[in-house]
């Protein structure tokens, strides 16, 4: 018998991924009793504001972890594309479940996809990825800001300011809105971003009871393809400021392919690259060096993040 206090932001995909964890962990300890212990971070309350501005992106997940350090909550489920590459003293990323949809999602107004939609059409997206991908496939679009909760995202896109809008497949589908889906973009093309779909369970290193459980939980075809696209996040250093996007895929012999690709911050040039093995660390530092090598350190310098 133990009660596990999870901390979670307030927003409707947080509590709905918080949720999904807690009945997995409960089907698997049925003597277990857990309670959800709702955070309202400052990420939050600046949603409006340009992020980077104020901290980045790991703004939300450091006051989370704050929250497990002080010992006032048990356990964090994060959005592992939202956790910076190190995380707090003392506390570990020890369960990873199963992918859900790696791909980036196109939510248009009147149901194009993404070379349907008119020349100099508006698409809105915040994230640096996506608008160096766009700025790739079809120049010839407005890219216009656009931040915020999946929820208001959609409700925005609704008000028909935007031809388009681009999302994360796997918010989507959590919430059960695949629906609003206009074209599920091919990863490809369209590179996710790293850990994109894949949640990360957090909790204190010292608490050997949950670590040992959450690691048994997690599904190793997607903790090695995490493990690839976050060595090269980590190799390529300070680069949630740039970017940059990463997509491991695991076939049935055990080979790891990572595709990476970095850009200048405007979207003018950018980098792909791509290898294989069956050592993830190494092939996230494989991809890494060969960007490296073909000049990304030129880019891994300005502001903002996914
Ligand atoms: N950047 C915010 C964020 N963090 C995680 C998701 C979606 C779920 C996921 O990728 O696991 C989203 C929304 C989005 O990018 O559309």
């Amino acid at each position: 018998m133990r009660r596990i206090r999870v901390a979670s932001r307030r927003s409707q995909l947080a509590m709905t991924q918080t949720n999904w964890v807690i009945d997995a962990l409960r089907a698997r300890r049925p003597d277990w009793t857990f309670e959800v212990v709702p955070i309202t971070t400052k990420g939050d309350e600046i949603l409006n504001v340009t992020l980077s501005k104020v901290g980045g992106k790991g703004l939300f997940v450091s006051e989370i972890e704050a929250v497990l350090t002080s010992n006032q909550a048990d356990l964090a489920v994060h959005s592992l594309k939202d956790v910076p590459y190190e995380l707090a003293d003392g506390l570990v990323l020890a369960g990873i479940p199963q992918r859900e949809d790696p791909r980036d999602a196109l939510v248009s107004r009147d149901g194009q996809t993404l070379s349907d939609l008119p020349k100099g059409a508006i698409v809105g997206t915040s994230s640096l990825r996506r608008m160096a991908l766009l700025k790739n496939l079809r120049p010839d679009l407005q890219v216009e800001p656009l931040r915020g909760n999946i929820d208001s995202r959609l409700r925005r896109a609704e008000q028909g300011e935007f031809a388009a809008i681009i999302l994360a497949a796997a918010g989507l589908a959590r919430m059960g809105w695949q629906n609003r889906v206009s074209e599920f973009l091919q990863p490809d093309d369209f590179i996710p971003a790293i850990g994109q779909g894949v949640l990360g369970v957090e909790c204190r290193e010292s608490d050997a009871e949950l670590v040992e459980e959450l690691k048994a939980w997690t599904d190793v075809p997607t903790a090695l393809c995490a493990q690839a696209e976050r060595t090269l996040l980590t190799t390529l250093q300070g680069s949630c400021q740039v970017p940059i996007a990463g997509y491991a895929q695991l076939d049935q012999d055990g080979t790891i392919t990572l595709t990476g690709f970095v850009a200048a911050p405007d979207g003018s040039k950018s980098l792909r690259e791509q290898a294989s093995g069956r050592d993830a660390v190494a092939v996230g530092k494989t991809v890494a060096e060969a960007l490296l090598a073909r000049g990304a350190d030129e880019y891994l310098r300005s502001a903002q993040g996914e």
